[in-house]
């Protein structure tokens, strides 16, 4: 197969002309280096968004932004308008609104005004929001050994639907409230078959206190005074629950059979998925939430059916519009009340993905993103070499998916430019450059 270089994929994007009313939303003044290249990557999305997706008007000074996501380079701001349809305000609004804030963005007496449109016409993209509170609960929690450790595996029931949701879990501190709920009439063998804590600390301590009571009672001095118990081997849930100081790198992932199981790269999903556990291992702790909304929630048998389409010349959009469906039907309220019994509520979400951010932070979500980092495909770039070639180092890699090469992702590309260009994906298609946000240090 040819390979195709992402400058090959790049096409323009049509532009017409919708009036709309501008309403300011953010008015910024000169600050930190730090700020400057976050606010400088938000604006520099924003801006991105309305030049590959949006199909309303835009005008804006964008050529006075420089120094795109480099702090050591002089920023000098001028004033920005952008207009653009309600799909890209909402869009360009959760961007701006979790990192472009007033206290982290201040911006010298130079100021930066972004103003959008109160309403307009919507583009294509189409997604529901989850508008009640969902209710999630841990079923089982399994230790599952993995390459350089171990993660554990919890599985949610929700009231959204009826799947299996699923959430990989690193970090021994990362611990579902509903999974040690005390059942009625459930024995330690139940609590340990669920995973589920048995008290084995509780036992310890009531022993040690019955111990010492004893010795008190003859006069002797107590065997033993430690108030720190080793966690019994069989139950290693003993670990108190902790409530998560620093936000850990969470990601939102939506199931792919073809994908992650049959290896297809006709998408991303795959190299998405084995990059998340790699990213969220190297950092110890974290979680990734596997929804199972199949085809971004049309199911398996209508995916097949828009590859045919897809096939045909149409891409991924069209082929679900052809078959009636929207363009993506996915929810996140599963992914917020999984991640709140989990006990995260500030986190560094991994995606490139605009509407995931707004819908989970929509519907007045107690969810705090702190920041996005961005998924840059591998192939792409020359970041690390060493699972790009032939090396010994990409042969011992632990996922088929980490080692994908540019000559063997020409239809994931494809899909890829359709997400950048028709669903406010933030992936630059240009190869030159880098993704287009940075996470800030944390
Ligand atoms: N309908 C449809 N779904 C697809 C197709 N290819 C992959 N998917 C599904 O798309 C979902 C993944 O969504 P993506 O849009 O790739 O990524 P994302 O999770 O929205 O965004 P990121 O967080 O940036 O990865 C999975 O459920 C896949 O099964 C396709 O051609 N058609």
């Amino acid at each position: 197969m040819p390979s195709t270089t992402i400058a090959e994929l790049e096409t323009a994007t049509a532009v017409s002309s919708t009036p709309a009313e501008r309403l300011p939303v953010a008015s910024l003044a000169q600050g930190s280096a730090s700020s400057k290249a976050h606010f400088n990557a938000s604006l520099d999305m924003a801006l991105h968004i309305l030049k590959q997706q949006d199909l309303g008007s835009s005008r804006s000074d964008s050529q006075s932004i420089s120094g795109r996501g480099d702090s050591s380079t002089p920023v000098n701001w001028a004033s920005t308008d952008i207009e653009g349809s309600e799909s890209t305000l909402s869009q360009v609004d959760s961007l701006l609104s979790y990192s472009a804030t007033a206290d982290d963005l201040i911006l010298n007496d130079s100021k930066a005004r972004v103003s959008l449109p109160s309403r307009s016409a919507h583009s294509g993209l189409s997604s529901t929001m989850a508008g009640k509170d969902t209710q999630a609960e841990c079923q089982v929690r399994a230790r599952i050994p993995y390459p350089g450790g171990h993660f554990y595996l919890h599985l949610y029931h929700t009231d959204e639907d009826e799947k299996e949701h699923l959430a990989i879990v690193f970090g021994d501190d990362i611990r579902s409230k509903t999974l040690e709920l005390a059942k009625p009439g459930e024995s330690d063998m139940d609590r340990k078959i669920r995973g589920a804590s048995t008290g084995a600390l509780r036992s310890l301590v009531q022993k040690d206190i019955a111990r010492r009571q004893l010795s008190n009672r003859s006069g002797q001095e107590p065997a033993q005074r430690r108030m720190g118990f080793e966690p019994d081997p069989v139950d290693s849930f003993v670990a108190p629950r902790v409530s998560l100081v620093e936000a850990p790198l969470i990601r939102i992932h939506s199931e792919c059979f073809t994908g992650e199981t049959v290896s297809s790269v006709r998408c991303d999903c795959g190299y998405q998925l084995a990059e998340a556990m790699r990213l969220i291992q190297r950092e110890g702790r974290g979680v990734i939430v596997y929804l199972r909304q199949e085809g971004r929630g049309i199911g398996l048998l209508e995916k097949l059916k828009a590859y045919n389409l897809q096939d045909m010349g149409h891409d991924t959009v069209d082929a679900n519009l052809l078959l009636n469906h929207p363009a993506d039907a996915r929810t996140y309220g599963s992914a917020r009340a999984i991640l709140a019994d989990l006990g995260v509520d500030k986190l560094r979400l991994l995606t490139n993905n605009t509407d995931k951010i707004r819908q989970l932070q929509g519907h007045g979500s107690s969810l705090d993103i702190v920041c996005h980092v961005p998924m840059y495909p591998r192939w792409w770039g020359n970041d690390t070499p060493a699972l790009l070639d032939d090396s010994p180092a990409a042969e011992l890699s632990y996922s088929r998916h980490l080692v994908l090469q540019k000559n063997v992702m020409a239809e994931a590309d494809l899909y890829l430019k359709t997400k950048a260009q028709r669903m406010g994906h933030m992936l630059s298609l240009d190869p030159t450059t880098l993704p287009l946000l940075r996470s800030p240090a944390h």
